[in-house]
């Protein structure tokens, strides 16, 4: 089960990693002699972040794992350390520990924030999400300003610029080192094509680009792999439910939170694939809302090469359908102004 789960982890998830470059497989690293990289995952307490401390624990890539929140960690931390893999646990509680938690990081995952309650948009949290990922931002770019940072706090379309610009104003950002986590639509999309095309769901692959809130997520299912002959409207109502995945949960969830478990396991890949990124593994390549020239905003999400240094290389949309280009017209104004919105914030408060 364990080697299973750990097997999942090191089979990336976009076509040149698929199962063809297990790091630990076919370089001879033991998970004694892979380097030492520290990750930390600030809101380890939430809904996201227990499961996602799991996952990472899990992952032998990982030689030191520090778990942050501000209330709860010990417990978590206790709980997750018992588990007979490679990685030191330590929970930290409570802003005096932060530095802590974050001093010698090579990546940290942020899920802290609150989650979206049946009727709310993803843009309703900002007002409190925007400053605590600010705190967090500024706490980064004090005691781990080479750390990459993986986004998945909501709006990821607003909260990955405050970032940016916090790091801008402390003098630290390398925009090859913040991601916006938006491997969830990815995984969804996936997993929706796979059931519509009756293909088995391993071996697809689904770009999804634009951003991470309603019509502003674009999935480019003319682009999947295996290729499959759906209609029109097939492709319209998978990509309706990519749009949709996030709110499909929040409702079935009925006020008791959003996305948690398919969310970790979307978290610990990408966070896997940054980690094989940063020990020279080639061709790792994911989806990630970025900041970006290959359109005329500032920050786009689309397929991303990950290397040494975070992003290797922002690669192009490649041939969109007619529909996809209709998609992507319409997504712009929306993620120009979420973009915008956190630029202000990061900068006026
Ligand atoms: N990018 C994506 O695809 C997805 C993003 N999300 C977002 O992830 C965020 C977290 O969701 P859940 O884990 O379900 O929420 P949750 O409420 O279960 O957990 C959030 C955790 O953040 C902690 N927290 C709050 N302020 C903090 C601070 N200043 N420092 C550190 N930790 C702090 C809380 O104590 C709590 O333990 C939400 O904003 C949600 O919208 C959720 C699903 C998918
Ligand atoms: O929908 C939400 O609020 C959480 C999220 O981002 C997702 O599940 O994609």
């Amino acid at each position: 089960m364990l080697r299973s789960i750990q097997a999942s982890l090191r089979r990336s998830t976009c076509a040149a990693t698929s199962s063809t470059h297990p790091l630990l497989r076919r370089r001879g690293y033991s998970s004694e002699s892979a380097p030492e990289r520290k990750v930390a995952v600030l809101g380890a307490a939430g809904g996201i972040g227990q499961p996602l401390a799991l996952l990472m624990k899990l992952n032998p890539l990982v030689s030191s794992l520090s778990l942050y929140d501000i209330a709860g960690t010990p417990g978590v931390a206790a709980d997750v350390s018992h588990i007979n893999t490679r990685s030191e646990v330590v929970g930290y509680m409570g802003e005096d520990q932060l530095g802590k938690a974050l001093e010698g990081c090579d990546l940290v995952i942020i899920p802290a924030g609150v989650p979206r309650k049946p009727g709310m948009t993803r843009d309703d949290l900002f007002n409190i999400n925007a400053g605590i990922v600010k705190s967090l931002a500024t706490a980064i770019a004090k005691y781990c300003p080479h750390a990459l940072v993986n986004m998945i706090s909501n709006p990821v379309n607003s909260t990955v610029p405050i970032a940016a610009e916090v790091f801008k104003k402390a003098g630290t950002y390398d925009e090859k080192k913040l991601f916006g986590v938006t491997m969830l639509d990815v995984v969804r999309a996936k997993t929706f094509y796979a059931g519509k095309a009756k293909v088995p769901v391993e071996g697809v692959n689904v770009p999804v680009v634009g951003g991470h809130a309603g019509i502003t997520i674009l999935p480019l299912f003319s682009q999947a792999t295996p290729k499959a002959n759906l209609s029109d409207e097939d492709i319209k109502a998978l990509t309706k439910r990519t749009q949709d995945g996030g709110t499909e949960v929040v409702e079935a969830k009925a006020g008791k939170g959003s996305a948690t478990l398919s969310m970790a396991y979307a978290g610990a890949i990408f966070a896997d694939a940054c980690l094989k990124g940063l020990n020279g593994v080639p061709d790792v390549i994911e989806c990630s809302f970025v900041q970006s020239s290959i359109t005329e905003l500032p920050f786009f999400a689309s397929k991303v090469k990950l290397g040494k240094n975070g992003v290797e290389e922002v690669l192009d949309l490649g041939p969109l359908s007619d529909y996809e280009k209709q998609g992507l017209e319409s997504l712009m104004p929306e993620l120009k102004s979420s973009i915008e919105k956190g630029i202000k914030f990061a900068n006026q408060s």
